[in-house]
């Protein structure tokens, strides 16, 4: 999926759950890529959760839907069977790849997502009507400010490290006034000392702006430094296996002994699941 940015088409949930229920939720939810006996069954009745202010973490073998199952919370595609709410329809993602514009500025990227939020008002829809040119290159540069990216607005993506690149994305993020993000591997490409550095930064902001994050990655420890819980996804089809609720007190360590201890408790467990599938 490259698509830089995206919100979500699905509706917001209306009578008390709103007040209530769950940010994202998901019921029975099953997807088949193609048709008949050529369709491809990528996930089998998932049901998952995700409170408002939390922070879920997906793990699972590669090919196990955890793209699919993201691409389905933001709407992007539709699910074959069960049923996916969003309680306001706010969604942000994220992917590996910042997906940024080479040709524009830093600044200028994130004032895109201002645009695109107002995507009804740019083109003369109802609402507070659109944003002055002057007011989305003020509003950017805060979002700037949030991911210590201050001063770099006038950059273009090239001039920027790839944790940088991933903080803009984050800021284009936050700009699309989501209050769910969906994040795809989103460190997977970095360095281990960028990658923990981001993660602090994602914890604060994540706490600050009571966002209900859900997170897919392949790095055990990465989901149990960063996760209220770590859900555990099963292989062809994906089915969700196992939740382990992470306690451990934050900010945490993604090298200290608690955090690799549940890490070798998951990663036994995800073991089991990949020999059974024998892959
Ligand atoms: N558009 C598509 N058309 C057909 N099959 C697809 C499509 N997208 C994904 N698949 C298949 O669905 C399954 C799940 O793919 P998905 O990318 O969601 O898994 P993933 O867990 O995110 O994988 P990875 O960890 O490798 O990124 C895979 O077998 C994949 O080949």
């Amino acid at each position: 999926m490259t698509t830089p940015l995206t919100t979500t088409q699905a509706g917001p949930v209306s009578g008390p759950e709103r007040e209530h229920g769950p940010a994202v939720r998901l019921e029975g939810v099953s997807k088949v890529y193609g048709q008949g006996r050529d369709g491809l069954l990528a996930l089998d009745e998932v049901s998952l959760t995700v409170a408002p202010g939390e922070f879920v973490c997906l793990l699972g073998a590669s090919g196990c839907g955890k793209s699919t199952l993201l691409s389905l919370v933001a709407g992007l595609d539709a699910p074959t069977a069960g049923r996916i709410e969003v309680e306001t329809g706010r969604v942000a993602m994220m992917f590996q790849e910042p997906a940024l514009f080479p040709w524009l500025t830093v600044s200028a990227n994130v004032e895109m997502a201002l645009r695109v939020k107002r995507g009804g008002d740019v083109k003369g829809g109802e609402g507070a009507g659109p944003r002055s040119r002057a007011e989305r290159r003020a509003l950017a540069g805060e979002f700037l400010d949030i991911v210590h990216l201050g001063g770099f607005g006038g950059k273009r993506p090239h001039e920027l490290s790839g944790g940088m690149r991933q903080r803009v994305a984050l800021a284009r993020a936050l700009a699309q006034d989501a209050d769910v993000l969906l994040m795809d591997e989103p460190f997977g490409a970095l360095d281990a000392m960028t990658r923990d550095l981001l993660h602090d930064e994602l914890e604060r902001i994540w706490r600050e702006r009571n966002l209900s994050v859900l997170f897919v990655t392949h790095n055990v420890r990465e989901a149990v430094r960063l996760g209220d819980r770590v859900v555990l996804l099963s292989s062809r089809p994906g089915r969700v296996v196992e939740s382990f609720p992470v306690e451990l007190e934050r900010p945490r360590r993604t090298d200290s002994a608690e955090v690799a201890r549940q890490a070798a408790e998951i990663t036994d467990r995800l073991r089991e699941e990949v020999l059974r599938h024998g892959r």
